[in-house]
């Protein structure tokens, strides 16, 4: 490895814009972070303001650099890793976005889906992209946009306009509005990549009436994507994935059968399935887990929509805490048995039960029920779900994990990873650095510029700590039971218009 020469990750994550300074042995050196606004104009409804997502990220990664970077020149790379399917559709030109950004939550194309699956396409998009046809992904939100915002269909038929994820916008951004290109782990998520054949796959995007024109260059995670002209140097950009795939890498699951769940504002499990693509029987999607020149490996993934979000709410929406690490502190208060259930459907339910119509909901609450109590199910609800997609990736896979790697803000809370050891019956590793989305955005950028190899990566990875299951095992399938009647209780609530 090259000494003297950082990496600069910038996360671009689905609350925050973060920027994380590396060092030439991979290790953290510093952190930026700021959050931005998260618009919610309808029930249902989530949107980013593209111009802030911008600005904050440029904002973190400028005051990295005054703090910690004496010459610009030693940034010898930028990876970039973003929220995935979060998609924005800008002015070619002037590089203005049509409309705010609708977010992965974002479930007001519900309806279309429908729509698409009585059309039949079920096994057409899965067959290509891997995926189940849900309002998440980004098909049909483009489509929302092309019909909703006006004259967007007649501009992006005469190509002027271009789709992009967060990935793309920033790159696009930081080039000078020359580049438009993303990677193939983000162009996995729209629901129109056939990651069997990589390319756009025209005949979904003709039934989906997408015009190509507004479609960026896919390449390999770490390509050469652009550069960054920063106080008179170029900087190149060598590595982008999405943030699940970022976490994949960064927690070095480079090995088919090594499995990651990451706790953000949602919770995704990802598990290296090798080269062969295989569709999931339990209700998770395939998708494009590791992409670099002459290795390519598939992930089963796993995507709960709500997790950290959930924390988030019990801070903003109810406001009976002020700091997420607060609730650590809150649930271990509460001494008696777990029978207050929450679960967080508030966007519906993604993995494995992939139900747009479902809605959140609290159960079990007797006269004595307090803020407590549903601190701690809210904390709990995160753990039940993981258990949800464990046991459908042990299907898939045909044998059982040993032990669950983890990362993302919420496993900060030991509460919680003790709670999923238990109610998983198995070990929860939680590494040094729980910035593995970063990390990963970093590992590719060094590979890229050639800071270092795959090899020499393996050396670095170490525990901050494990956590083994102390609950009877009768408990928790008797907790996970309880868990499963909430669950079913909250599906299909709406209804369509
Ligand atoms: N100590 C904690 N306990 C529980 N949840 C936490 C804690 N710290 C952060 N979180 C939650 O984790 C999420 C932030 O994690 P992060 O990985 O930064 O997410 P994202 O990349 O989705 O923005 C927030 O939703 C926050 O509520
Ligand atoms: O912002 P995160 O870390 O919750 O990740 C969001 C996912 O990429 C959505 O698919």
């Amino acid at each position: 490895m090259k000494s003297g020469k950082y990496i600069i990750a910038l996360d671009q994550g689905t609350t925050s814009s973060r920027a994380v300074l590396f060092d030439a042995l991979a290790n953290v050196v510093a952190i930026e972070q700021q959050e931005f606004s998260q618009i919610y104009p309808k029930a249902g409804w989530v949107e980013h303001d593209a111009n802030e997502i911008w600005k904050t990220q440029l904002k973190v990664f400028e005051d990295l650099v005054a703090k910690h970077v004496e010459n610009v020149s030693d940034i010898a790379a930028i990876g970039i890793t973003n929220q995935r399917e979060t998609t924005l559709i800008w002015d070619r030109n002037t590089g203005e976005p049509i409309h705010n950004a609708l977010v992965w939550q974002d479930t007001r194309t519900s309806d279309y889906c429908e729509r698409l699956k009585r059309k039949g396409l079920e096994t057409k998009v899965r067959d290509s992209t891997g995926l189940v046809i849900d309002a998440y992904f980004s098909a049909t939100k483009i489509i929302w946009l092309l019909d909703n915002v006006e004259g967007a269909r007649e501009r992006a038929e005469k190509g002027e306009l271009m789709f992009g994820t967060m990935d793309s916008w920033l790159v696009y951004n930081l080039t000078g509005k020359k580049q438009h290109v993303t990677d193939m782990t983000n162009a996995s998520r729209t629901m129109f990549y056939n990651i069997q054949d990589h390319r756009w796959d025209e005949s979904l995007l003709k039934v989906l009436n997408i015009p190509p024109s507004l479609l960026p260059e896919v390449k390999n995670s770490a390509a050469h994507f652009g550069d960054f002209e920063y106080q008179g140097h170029m900087i190149p950009i060598t590595g982008i994935a999405g943030d699940q795939q970022a976490a994949l890498f960064g927690q070095q699951c480079f090995e088919a059968g090594m499995a990651k769940n990451t706790y953000g504002t949602g919770c995704f499990m990802l598990m290296n399935i090798g080269k062969e693509m295989q569709l999931s029987d339990n209700g998770l999607i395939t998708t494009v887990g590791i992409a670099l020149d002459g290795k390519f490996n598939y992930a089963l993934e796993g995507s709960v929509f709500v997790a950290g979000a959930a924390v988030q709410w019990l801070r903003d929406g109810l406001k009976i805490i002020e700091k997420a690490s607060e609730t650590e502190q809150l649930a271990k208060d509460v001494i008696e048995a777990h029978d207050v259930v929450m679960v967080p459907a508030f966007v519906g339910l993604g993995a494995p039960y992939w139900d747009m119509y479902a809605r959140g909901a609290v159960f079990g609450l007797t006269r004595d029920t307090n803020y407590k109590h549903l601190v701690k199910a809210t904390l709990e609800s995160l753990a039940y779900q993981t258990r949800d997609i464990i046991i459908a990736m042990q299907k898939d896979a045909g044998y059982e994990l040993k032990s669950l790697k983890v990362d993302g803000g919420a496993v900060a809370n030991n509460y919680l990873m003790q709670f999923q050891a238990d109610i998983l019956q198995v070990n929860v590793e939680r590494p040094a650095v729980i910035e593995s989305t970063a990390q990963g955005a970093a590992y590719l950028a060094g590979l890229g510029c050639g800071l270092w190899t795959l090899d020499e990566l393996s050396a670095y990875r170490e525990l901050d700590a494990v956590f083994e299951p102390v609950m009877k095992k009768e408990q928790a399938d008797k907790l996970y039971r309880q868990w499963q009647k909430a669950v079913k209780r909250t599906m299909n609530w709406v209804e369509d218009d």
